[in-house]
Formats: structure tokens, sequence, C-alpha cells
């Protein structure tokens, strides 16, 4: 690779002086050459090896003079003289190629012609071309410079009849149609240089400008013109130096192509392209290949993209950005215009802020298509949350929240809303919700548990429950069956905590018969566990003492067990007792019938096995028939895989953290294991029986206490032994989550003033109740008479009616059967009335039964569907419709009769045919107003929520319906 010299040694190559080298740059204004050791660039050299070479040039160069070498050789003050007098001359040259050279590195030469003749080819065209028709003077005229200058007097005509001959496009340049106008444009290249005389720009140009040539006499010939452009590039005077070449951007698209044309020629192509940061003075036009006035059909204002380009290149300059920090490629936008738009931007008034706020929800999807207006179908994942159900579907959330604040619940948006609730809002918008059911890591687990093949399927002991009355002896009986007094380890007596027992005894013909007992510490726990849904009991015991009777606790016993369908066992205890006589026997027999449990001996169904917790009597035969209920059950359970199972009761142990007792409901569990347990998470640590054993493996059927788990999960809980801890882990966040936002969802709990709406939703069609009264006589007359009430659509089940304040057994039982209490002549005390708010349990206080058949029935009658009665509005002829994009179609109308409402609902009715029916107004306006009404004879606008198909002719008939509740008959 050829590299630069010095001066000097450019001085010795040609022989000559390092001073008359620097002379000549310095007359040619060929900057930076001032001694003898300047460097001579490579063109630079040649163009000097030209200067005082002897072979002509045959480039552009061959317009100025050469260097008399003699002069050149003669000592400094001669050729200084000789320099001063060739100073007029010689400067053309460099002004020839200055302008010449960026033309041709930076396809200027295109951009120079473009505008005068788009279609002129190539100079790699002209040889094919017939050039017999080319004028001899205009084909060597290689730089187009030195033809500016002589022919915009007569512009057009030349070119006109050259044109044909197709001679190089640096020919026809001068000609251009486009020279005359470039003289009040200094960026117009061709002509700008002829009369820039006026306003001769700094720089580069300037040193040019005496240079023009005017002698087209010595111009090479045609032929040899041709290759010359290419010998230009390599050769020529410094031109590169001085101009460089700069990367013009197509300018942003949002220009479109239809920006107007500048000077560029009759198609436009204007300063649009203008670069920013070229040199002042050398600018130059786009031809119309690029221009926007090509695309755009051109013909703008002349100046407008000169005038542009000229802006963004002051912008340009004022940032200090070169023309090559511009970005590349048409779509990509430069730093500086990005701060510009976010500059404008900010600046912006409310619009623009709107529309990046819109454009950020649209792309996090809270904003749904427009359902709310048009109706239809929708897909939501619960749980639901009033900003998700108007994500979902485009109702606002004001309106959500409106909707349920006028059915009683407060919420907010972030506030969880049931399923129901959320259906019932979108219903009011036609809106079609499809809930996709919140499907955790836990249910997951629980669907797997469910489907897993089954490996060793075999029946399992029973569950069984004792309740019944305080005192009739649970817990000395399953001490008796336990043969373990767990009744001395209790204070006070009475049994503190939930435990379960597996008990083993030998039958009466040998074989060994297995029950678990969970011993409660009465049928709140059960109701308890049961209203969390974990139903663990697959049979009761209830407990009744022989010399009592059946009492209170035991009728609430057995409401409860029934409520959770589970079979019961009577166990009529302290049978050892004096007062256990037969004739109280059967007395407490009938007790039992009433409460709908009528014994075997009576010919009825419940067993009532006589035992003595005491003695020991009857706890065998209890076992067996415990034990002979579960094979009727089919009690069975999967032995093998791993465990599934339930939380009895969980506590905090001293040195052990947090411990929970389980009970396995199938498949192993082994120390080890990685165990899921409700809220908590962790690896079995240790394992201890009923008996306080340590375990290390343990089956269905199995109660259990296990440590390990890093929080205390709740009774009812299930618990999945995992493959891996993060599966745990992951399953127990999960469980927090949900449990979080039902927290927060507003429960719908059973009240008379609701329940009308809950059986609207299909939730149910029988009010349950629970009743207390002061006395038996009452409360039979209050359950007879509610009983009555209701039809074939709607029922009242008195599912528990007793003698006695309002319990919070009985608060737990309504909570459990989604139940109302209703009291007459009994109070509920704080503490139970503390715990039905809790709990949303809806307590009715009464001291007359009319008052409470009344408030029951009225509660009934809001539970009948009503009755709908259309009440006509008015109507309106369609006179005209305009369909308007992203609104739709407005039917322009008149109003025929009666009035136009807005809050009313509409049907279209066409050629006697309804067409669509039940639509909702979306917009109801008078001239530009939007209004509520439209009365007779007067013209409007109205479009109808989801519905475009309105034609000129059709009839939209306005309607309200009326809902009439009806009475209970
Ligand atoms: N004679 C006799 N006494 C019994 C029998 N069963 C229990 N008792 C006595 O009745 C009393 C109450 O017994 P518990 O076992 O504590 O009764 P409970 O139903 O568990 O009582 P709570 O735990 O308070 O609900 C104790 O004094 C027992 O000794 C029995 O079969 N015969």
């Amino acid at each position: 690779m050829a590299k630069a010299k010095r001066v000097f040694e450019l001085a010795k190559e040609l022989s000559v002086s390092s001073k008359a080298i620097v002379e000549k740059c310095k007359a040619e204004g060929v900057p930076g050459i001032t001694n003898h050791m300047s460097t001579v660039k490579l063109g630079l050299a040649q163009t000097i090896r030209e200067w005082f070479g002897e072979a002509e040039s045959g480039t552009a160069i061959e317009t100025a003079e050469k260097v008399d070498l003699k002069k050149a050789r003669k000592p400094a003050r001669r050729r200084r003289a000789d320099a001063d007098g060739g100073d007029q001359a010689e400067p053309s040259d460099t002004a020839t190629a200055t302008v010449d050279r960026p033309a041709q590195t930076d396809g200027d030469v295109d951009e120079q012609t473009d505008a005068a003749a788009a279609a002129v080819p190539q100079p790699n065209d002209q040889p094919s071309a017939p050039a017999a028709a080319a004028p001899t003077q205009e084909a060597p005229a290689a730089p187009v410079e030195e033809h500016a200058p002589q022919q915009p007097a007569a512009p057009a005509e030349p070119s006109a009849e050259q044109e044909p001959p197709a001679v190089a496009a640096e020919q026809s340049q001068p000609e251009a149609p486009d020279a005359p106008a470039a003289p009040e444009a200094p960026q117009a290249p061709v002509a700008g240089d002829e009369t820039p005389a006026a306003a001769p720009p700094p720089g580069v140009a300037a040193l040019g400008r005496p240079n023009v040539p005017d002698r087209p006499k010595i111009i090479a010939p045609a032929g040899q013109q041709l290759q010359k452009p290419k010998q230009a590039t390599l050769k020529g005077p410094n031109v590169v130096r001085i101009e460089k070449p700069e990367p013009v951007r197509r300018p942003r698209q949002r220009r479109g192509p239809g920006a107007p044309g500048g000077p560029g020629g009759p198609e436009g192509g204007g300063g649009e392209f203008t670069p920013a940061g070229a040199v002042e003075g050398i600018t130059r036009s786009r031809g119309p290949t690029r221009g926007g006035g090509v695309k755009g059909g051109g013909g703008g204002e002349p100046d407008a993209g000169q005038q542009r380009g000229k802006r963004r290149q002051q912008r340009n300059v004022r940032r200090g950005r070169s023309a090559d920090a511009l970005p590349t490629g048409p779509t990509k936008f430069s730093q500086a215009d990005m701060e510009e738009l976010d500059a404008r931007l900010k600046g912006a008034p409310g619009f623009l802020k709107q529309r990046r706020r819109d454009m950020r929800k649209r792309e996090q999807g809270h904003i749904a298509p427009r359902l709310a207006e048009t109706g239809g179908k929708v897909e939501i994942a619960e749980p639901i949350t009033i900003k998700s159900l108007s994500s979902a579907t485009g109702i606002k959330t004001a309106d959500i929240i409106k909707y349920l604040f006028k059915q009683g619940v407060m919420a907010t948006i972030n506030s969880a809303i049931d399923t129901e609730a959320a259906m019932e809002v979108a219903l009011e918008y036609d809106i079609e919700l499809e809930v996709r059911e919140q499907q955790t890591a836990i249910d997951k687990l629980k669907e797997a548990f469910d489907k897993r093949e089954r490996i060793d399927v075999r029946p399992r002991p029973p569950v069984a429950t004792v309740l019944g009355h305080v005192d009739h002896g649970k817990t000395s009986l399953l001490d008796r069956i336990r043969k373990e007094d767990v009744a001395a380890h209790e204070a006070g007596g009475i049994t503190q905590h939930i435990g379960a027992y597996r008990v083993t005894i030998e039958g009466s013909e040998g074989a060994e018969k297995t029950v678990v007992f969970l011993d409660t510490p009465g049928h709140e726990a059960f109701t308890s566990m049961r209203a969390r849904g974990a139903n663990m009991t697959d049979l009761v015991v209830l407990v009744v003492a022989a010399d009592d009777g059946v009492m209170p606790q035991t009728i609430e016993s057995i409401n409860h067990a029934k409520a959770a369908g589970v079979p019961i066992i009577v166990a009529l205890n302290k049978i050892d007792v004096p007062q256990a006589t037969s004739d109280n026997i059967q007395k407490i027999y009938g007790q039992l019938a009433e409460h709908g449990l009528n014994p075997v001996e009576w010919g009825g169904e419940t067993e009532v096995i006589k035992t003595s917790a005491e003695k020991g009597t009857g706890v065998t035969d209890l076992l067996e028939v415990l034990d002979y209920q579960a094979e009727l059950l089919e009690l069975t359970a999967d032995f093998g895989g791993p465990a599934a199972g339930r939380v009895i009761e969980a506590e905090m142990q001293p040195g052990r953290g947090s411990v929970a007792r389980v009970l396995v409901q199938s498949g192993q569990i082994k120390v080890g294991d990685f165990i899921v347990i409700g809220r908590a998470y962790g690896r079995v640590r240790d394992m201890t029986d009923d008996h306080g054993r340590q375990v290390l493996e343990a089956g269905p059927a199995t109660p259990l206490e296990i440590s390990g788990i890093d929080d205390l999960p709740d009774a009812g809980d299930g618990f999945y032994i995992t493959t891996t801890l993060q599966a745990a882990e992951q399953a127990a966040s999960q469980f927090r989550e949900v449990e979080r936002h039902q927290q927060l969802a507003s429960k719908t709990k059973v009240t008379l003033d609701n329940f009308a709406d809950q059986l609207k939703a299909g939730k149910t069609r029988e009010l349950r109740v629970v009743l207390k009264a002061d006395v038996q006589g009452s409360a039979d007359v209050l359950r007879e008479s509610l009983e009555k009430l209701g039809n074939n659509e709607v029922t009242v089940r008195v599912i528990h009616s007793a003698v006695g304040g309002i319990t919070e057994s009985d608060v737990l039982l309504a909570d459990a059967s989604e139940a109302i209490v209703i009291g007459f002549h009994v109070i509920a005390t704080p503490t139970v009335r503390e715990i039905a708010e809790e709990r949303e349990v809806d307590i009715r206080l009464h001291r007359v039964i009319y008052d409470v058949t009344e408030e029951v029935t009225k509660a009934l009658e809001g539970m009948l569907e009503p009755e709908r009665k259309e009440e006509a509005v008015g109507s309106a002829e369609v006179r005209e419709v305009f369909r308007i994009s992203k609104v739709g179609a407005i039917a322009g109308c008149v109003v025929a009769e009666g009035s136009i409402q807005k809050s009313a609902k509409a049907r279209i009715i066409r050629d006697g045919i309804v067409v669509t029916d039940e639509r909702n107004l979306e917009s109801l306006r008078r001239v530009k107003d939007d209004v509520r009404e439209v009365r007779a004879g007067t013209e409007c606008g109205i479009k109808l929520a989801g519905f475009d198909d309105v034609k000129i002719g059709d009839t939209i008939q306005c309607y309200n319906v009326i809902e009439i509740k009806r009475k209970l008959v």
C-alpha cells in the first residue's frame, strides 16, 4: 500500500524544490502544505506530479495550467514572482477539482444530474449511445463545473438537443433545467458555483471561486472523458480532504413519501435530503431517486425540502452532532430525534400523556376490547378482582364498584369478588363470563393424587367422631376403648384438644377390628372442620347418657351429623346406672326417633348400642358395629404411593417447632419425605403415633404427629408428599397467595336480605334456618309455621330447632350449613354475636311469631323470580346511517312517537321482523350533544350497543322493562 509522502520527498522525486511545491499548493489553496515536512496524501501527490510532471493530465486537472518547470527550479525569488502571476489561472484547477471530487466520491454525480435528467443513462451506458450526435465540446466536460458557469444563460435548449445521445450525465448537467433554480440556493452545486460570486460561501468553495474555468476549448475529447471519472477518484486534487463524504440519511418515515419536492427537478426531490452537517456552501440536492418528490408526487413548494434540510442541519450543528452520528436505515431514529420527541411529549398537554398511559395499559393487557359496549363472551381466571374483571370485560372499575355497592358489597379496585358477583356484573353488560378456575400447585397435586394409579387398594378402618351432650361420657367411652385414661389428664375433666386415636380390638369372631376415633370437644370442632371442607369422618358415635336422655347438645349433634350426611350410631352410655331402666331406655328411644334416629329395635335403621364406659360393657359390640358399618360403606384406601391426608390439629411445641397432627388418608408417609401441608411445607423430621411412639413410616387411617414444617397449618388442611422440596415450597406459597385472595374476597353469606340474589344466581332453592326458642312449644309452633311457607319454587328447612339461647354451636352450624339463625324470645351473648359477625351469619331475634313468619315470607317473596313487564317508550325511524370507523354505525333518526330514552332498551324492527332486541343505547345524540331523551318529531343519532347492522328504513323501538315482585300463594 502506497504511503503518503513528505513534500521534500516528492520534491526530490520531481526534482523540484520543496518550496516550489509548497508555493504551488498554497496557490492552489491546498491546506496543510506549509513546509517541506508537510505530509502529502496520495491523491495530492499525484496531482502535484501532474503539476510538475511532463505528461498531460487525463483528469480534470488538465484544466489547470501546467507549472513551468524551469521556473519551478529557479531560485525562490523568481518562482514566487511566477507564482504570483499564475495565481489567476491556477486556482481554477483546484476549484474544478474541489467540486468535482465529491461528486465522484460521494455519488453526487447522480445527485447533481438526476434532478435534471432522471432518465439519463449512467456513464457506462454512454458508449453504446449514439455519440455522434453528441456535441464534442460537451462530451469531455467531465467536470460539471466547467459547464456550469457557461450554461446557465441557456440552460434547457442545448441539453434538450443533446440528451438523446445520452451523453454523460456530467455533460448534460449544465443544461439541466434545474440549473436556473440553483442560484438562489447555495446548496445547488451545479449552478451554485456560477453565481455565488454575489455571496461566496466561506471555506473551500470560496477558494475555488476564481478558478472556475472559462475555457471549454481545453476540454478533453468525449471518448476519453468517459474514462475519466474513475481516474479522478483516485488521483484528483485533494477533494476528499476538503469535502468529506457524508452519509445522507433518509428522513424519518413520518415525513412520508409525499414530502414536498425541492428544487432538484421537475419531479421533486428536494432539500429534504440535504445532509446534516454539510460544509457550508457545498451542499447538494438529491435527485428524484431519493427525493420525496418522486414517490409522493413531488411538486411541493420548491424550497420547502431544502429549508427543512437546512433547519435540520442547523439543529444538528447546534447539538454538536455530526452527520456520522445519524442513524442508518429508514426506520431508526437518532438519539437526538428521540430526545426531541421526548421533550415534545413531556411538554405536551394531557392528550399525549394519556395516550402513553393507554399504550402502556394496552401492553399490559389492561385495556380489553370494548366488550362492555358490544357484549360477548370473555374468559377470566380466578381469583377475580374488580381490576381483573374490568380488564377482561372493559367495564369501568367505577361501574363495577357502583354495581356491587348497590348490591350491598363495599369493594375497592383490588378487592377480590366471588364468581357469582362477577358474573352478575358481566351480565349487566351482556357479557358472558367464562370463569377459569384457578388451579394452584396444591390443586394440581390434589388432582395428581386423585388421578394417580392405585397401587395397593385395600379396605381401611373407619374414622369415627364421638359427639354428644356434656358429661354423657364421650371421653370415658373412648378411654375405655383405648384402655387409656385420657380423661385423667384433662384439665377440669373436659377434653381440651382434638385428638385422634387408632383402636384395634379383637372382635367376637376373633378378627381384629380397627377404628380411628377423632376425639373432639364437641360438635363445634366437628362442624368447624366441615365448614372448611374437611369431612374426615365416616361415622358419628352419638353418646347419650341413659340417665339423662336426649339433651340440647345431643340434638345439636344430631343436626350437625345430619348436615354432614354422616351415618350415626348411638352409644347409650351409662347403662350401668340405676336410672337406666327399660322405661327410660324406651323413652330415650322415643326421643331419638323424634329426631330422626329410629332405633333398630323399633324397626328403624339406627343402631343403638348399650354401653358402660365405667364397666366396659358393650364397647366391643360398638366397635363391631362400627366395623360393620364401615364395610357397608365400603371404605377403601390405596396403601401404596406417596401419602396424602388431612390436618386434625397443629401447634407449636418447644424444641420441635411447628407440629401438625394429621390423619393419613392414602399412601405411605416416611420420615424424610417432602411435604406440603396447607400453607406450610418442609421435610418430615420425625413422626409419632397416637401412642407417642416414633414411627418411620405410616399408611392410611393412621393418626400421626409430624414435625419439620415451617408454619402452622389449619385444621382441615390437606397434606401431600411431593417429590422435591421446591415443589412443596411452590405449592405452599401458592396456598398462601390464594388464602390472601380469599381473605380479600367478599364472602357472600346467606342472609334474609341477600337470599333472593343467591336464589337468582341459582345457588339455592331453600332457606335453611337454625331456630332457637325459649320454650319447646314456641320452637315447635315456629318450626311448623316456617316450614309451611314457600311453594314449589322455594322452601324453608329448619335444620335445627332447640330450646335455649343462641350458642356458638348454633352459629357454627348455620355457618357450615349456609343457614340463618332465628331466635324467639332468646338472645345471643356478645361473644356469640361476635362470632356470628366474624362468620357473617345472619341472626334474627323476634318476640312475636307473626313477625318471624312475615319476615321469612318477605325474604321468600324476594326470592321469587319477578314478573317482567314491558313498557313502550317510543320509536324512531332510521333515515340515514353513518358508519364511523372505530365507533360503528350511527343511525340518523327522526323520533316518530313517544321519545327515545338513553336508559331504555331498544329493538330494531325491519319489515315487521325483530332484527335485534334488548339492546342498550350506547349513545344518544341530539346534534352534537349527548342527551338522555329525544322527543317525538326531533332528529337524533342513535348508536346501539353491540349492533351495527342498522339500515335506512329500520324502526328503532324503545321500551322499559319493569319487574313486578310476585307474592307467595
Ligand atoms: N357410671 C358411669 N359413669 C360414667 C360412664 N361414663 C362416664 N361416666 C362418668 O361421667 C362423667 C363425665 O364423663 P366424661 O367422659 O368426661 O364425659 P364427656 O362427655 O367426655 O364430657 P366433656 O368432655 O365435658 O364433654 C365422669 O365422671 C365419668 O366418670 C359410665 O358408663 N357409667
